[in-house]
């Protein structure tokens, strides 16, 4: 599908939605993004989102290697005229978001990416709005909401069992979301860092800047409560019970 590049006045916005995954702890034949909620695969509800975002240009997918033709049949079927690109994902999270940055390898460095868990159905366009919006300032951003929990730091106990070391104060603890939105330059040489480290283990890509470009601010727009990340099976109740109130507040 060509890519229509014809407004330089502002940075081109692509999002990658990262379907990589095979979904261990929810079990099951298939990878959960494939599972249906309120009659749409979990990946189409994430890919429609910012199809409908008027803060995104185009999309990519990137899916687990071994079902692209379902991907590709879901964004074909569903008319996401905004998707680009489905290609093969990575072993890891990490080795995903790699893969997304090397499919945009012939971007501009001033143009931006927004990261995104396709498992995260139900991200909104004021979140991904908010993180177009800080880009503008900043060359790294993520959304994230505050722990209502207490959390604490976990380790090893006088007799080996689980004991807390310490309990970091709440109320600057936030839970961090996606998606995570970056300049290209910037994502990619925090990447190019991290690769060549033996040593890498990242949870997020927010963190990877942080962890590999100190100099670089990573900047933190509101996320929404209700945006979870479907993780293991009870959160498919919940994801429809969350879509169910979404849609009756319309
Ligand atoms: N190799 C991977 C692993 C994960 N992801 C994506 O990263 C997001 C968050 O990951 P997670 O919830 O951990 O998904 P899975 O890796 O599928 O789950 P599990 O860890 O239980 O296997 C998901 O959209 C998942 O598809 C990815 O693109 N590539
Ligand atoms: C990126 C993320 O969603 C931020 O909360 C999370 O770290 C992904 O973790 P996972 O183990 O890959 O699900």
């Amino acid at each position: 599908m060509p890519v229509d590049r014809s407004r330089p006045e502002r940075p081109r916005v692509t999002a990658a939605v990262l379907a990589g995954g095979v979904g261990a702890r929810m079990g099951g034949p298939r990878p959960k993004q494939l599972m249906r909620l309120a009659g749409r695969t979990i990946l189409e509800h994430s890919v429609a989102t910012f199809c409908a975002s008027p803060d995104v240009d185009e999309v990519i997918v990137l899916m687990v290697a071994d079902h692209l033709a379902e991907a590709e049949k879901i964004v074909a079927e569903g008319g996401h005229s905004k998707v680009s690109l489905v290609a093969a994902g990575g072993a890891s999270r990490t080795e995903t978001s790699w893969a997304a940055l090397r499919a945009l390898a012939d971007r501009d460095g001033g143009d931006l990416v927004l990261l995104h868990d396709a498992v995260r159905p139900l991200v909104g366009r004021r979140t991904i709005a908010a993180c177009v919006a800080a880009l503008r300032e900043s060359g790294a951003v993520g959304a994230a909401v505050p722990s209502s929990d207490t959390v604490v730091l976990a380790g090893p106990g006088r007799d080996g069992s689980e004991a807390i070391q310490s309990v970091p104060g709440r109320a600057s603890l936030r839970r961090m979301q996606t998606p995570q939105g970056f300049r290209l330059d910037v994502i990619r040489r925090a990447y190019e860092r991290a690769l060549a480290d033996p040593g890498l283990v990242a949870t997020d890509d927010c963190g990877v800047v942080l962890r590999y470009l100190p100099e670089e601010e990573v900047r933190l727009v509101p996320g929404e409560e209700d945006n979870i990340k479907v993780t293991h099976p009870g959160d498919i109740a919940v994801a429809e019970a969350l879509l169910r109130v979404r849609e009756e507040a319309r």
